[in-house]
């Protein structure tokens, strides 16, 4: 059972249940194992029906200049895979939907070849080939993306890393891992775990499913970048395979190296369009010991910025995650999960809080502690500590399987942004606001195309996430959120990519968030680097 945590003084008012106790004693095993499991439901098979794949693309059109796809040229790029490797054609079509549709079947290409090549050096052959030839090709790595990145928009060549997968070495004194780009993020975590008691600096809920390269090429930034920091502070190499087919072998692991151009930080979260990352070096912290996780009713926004300043000064070191849910998000998840609910009672907003140290005894009283003086100062409403593992797993799939929550009505529009923190939350009104106003939504009339938006995310980044759940998909409810979203966090300036990076979703939208001089100059490195434009196309650069 969940252990309900409330203080004495508080426990008649809270649920009108005089026999809850303060807990204690609240340690539970490492999340890693969590992660897992939820991985397992966001593998390919979960996928919702594509919807959108016609409208999206009616206002691109394939650039002539690449050329079409050829017997000869198949022969020739399975000359250099060889009989390792593998080669996917059309024979037939289905074997090539896993790699033509991103996770959340919205976007769609029509690439007729994939290829896996199992070295750095044929993917440098495959690429110097394509360059010379005038074929566009497509990085890919888990394909788990939510941007429309990682697949084609037209006939591109999807060139899929899924068998550049060695871990190359890890030193277990430095805790510095290096491993080929297509290793599954969790089975570098175990490696690292069974070889030192490491733990990967980056953990998000498509873990058993994405690759090291793919999180490093989207700058992934997941549950724990609040502890961990972004991935540009914890890679200290990478090795990459240049639009002309060049390999810049930059696998460093010096954690200082003043020598000019940091040149690995121009490819973590290039999304491919300049580079295919082949492989990583990174820097992997101690893994904690402890993991406590408590899930927290509190009722407004404000209060969860005041929570928020109150876990970093109370829990310090130990905190590791803060996350928060609006009640909406909360109520989508519930109709699509059977786990437990977490807390008794409504509450206008949720606070999921993690803590990992090294030290179960004085981490889970620092954590009873910051509960207990919360509460004295009313600014959580109820509360719960797991205490086994089952509970701990329990409380982090409340907060892990909203986005596919958000989508089983029909479909969702994702934005992912940052914003100031005092702001966050407003995105999320406006929007419904303008939704209503425009008389599309409605979370009962099944024939308005909104069910509803809903925030939740990364609050301790300053990242939202704003999910517009839909019954159809349509162009009504699209112009109504854009360009306005991005108007409003530019307004505000903030990002419209805080971690999901910009795709083909927000190919067009780069301006709201870097300046003038910044897009020129990136369109100028694109240019330099890749001069006929065959990585990536259509992308954002
Ligand atoms: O699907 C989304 O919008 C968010 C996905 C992911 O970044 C998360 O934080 O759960
Ligand atoms: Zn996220």
């Amino acid at each position: 059972m969940l252990r309900r945590f409330v203080s004495n003084s508080h426990a008649k008012k809270i649920a009108g249940n005089s026999t809850l106790k303060a807990s204690s004693g609240l340690q539970t095993p490492a999340r890693h194992l969590k992660a897992s499991s939820i991985a397992i439901k966001r593998a390919y098979a979960a996928k919702q029906p594509p919807k959108l794949t016609s409208e999206t693309y009616s206002y691109v059109k394939r650039d002539e200049k690449y050329k079409k796809l050829t017997p000869a040229d198949i022969e020739a790029l399975k000359a250099i895979i060889g009989t390792k490797g593998s080669i996917i054609t059309d024979d037939i079509p289905s074997d090539l939907d896993f790699y033509n549709e991103d996770w959340m079947r919205k976007y769609k290409g029509q690439s007729k070849l994939v290829l896996k090549p199992t070295t750095t050096e044929q993917v440098s052959e495959i690429v110097k080939y394509c360059n010379q030839e005038n074929l566009a090709v497509v990085p890919q790595g888990g394909n788990t993306g939510l941007v429309g990145g990682s697949v084609p928009v037209f006939d591109e060549i999807i060139l899929s890393v899924a068998n550049l997968n060695k871990i190359r070495s890890f030193d277990s004194v430095s805790g510095i891992l290096k491993c080929d780009a297509g290793v599954i993020l969790e089975t570098a975590d175990t490696y690292i775990k069974e070889n030192g008691n490491y733990i990967f600096p980056l953990d998000l809920g498509a873990k058993g499913s994405c690759h090291v390269g793919g999180v490093v090429a989207t700058n992934a930034g997941g549950l724990r970048l609040l502890r961990y920091g972004s991935l540009h502070g914890s890679v200290l190499g990478l090795e990459v395979v240049l639009p002309n087919g060049e390999i810049m072998n930059s696998m460093h692991s010096l954690r200082k190296d003043n020598t000019g151009y940091d040149l690995k930080q121009l490819f973590i979260g290039s999304e491919g369009t300049i580079g295919i990352i082949t492989a990583v070096s990174i820097l992997c912290p101690p893994r904690p010991q402890a993991f406590n996780v408590s899930f927290l009713g509190v009722e407004s926004y404000e209060m969860v910025q005041k929570v928020f300043q109150k876990a970093k000064n109370e829990l310090g070191e130990v905190l590791s995650a803060f996350e928060f849910m609006d009640n909406k998000s909360l109520k989508l998840t519930k109709e699509h999960i059977t786990s437990p609910e977490p807390l008794e009672g409504e509450h206008p907003f949720y606070v999921l809080i993690e803590t990992s140290g090294s030290n179960a005894e004085h981490d889970s009283a620092k954590l009873e502690a910051f509960l207990e003086s919360a509460f004295e100062n009313e600014l959580i409403l109820d509360g719960t500590v797991s205490s086994n593992e089952s509970e701990f797993k329990n409380l982090w799939s409340w907060r892990e399987m909203i986005p596919e929550a958000s989508a089983v009505g029909g479909g969702v529009y994702k934005y992912d942004v940052s914003l100031p923190l005092k702001e966050l939350y407003s995105l999320v009104e406006a929007v419904n606001e303008r939704l209503e106003a425009a008389g599309l939504s409605s979370d009962t009339d099944a024939s308005k195309p909104v069910i509803s938006a809903i925030g939740y995310g990364h609050v301790g980044d300053g990242n939202l996430h704003l999910n517009v759940s839909v019954r159809t998909y349509s162009k009504e409810v699209e112009q109504c959120l854009e360009p306005f979203v991005y108007e409003f966090v530019s307004g505000k300036h903030g990002s419209v990519s805080a971690e999901h990076g910009l795709g083909f979703q927000k190919k067009n939208y780069i301006g709201y968030t870097k300046s003038d001089q910044e897009v020129k100059m990136i369109k100028q490195l694109k240019s330099i680097y890749d001069p006929k434009g065959i990585l990536n196309p259509y992308k954002y650069v």
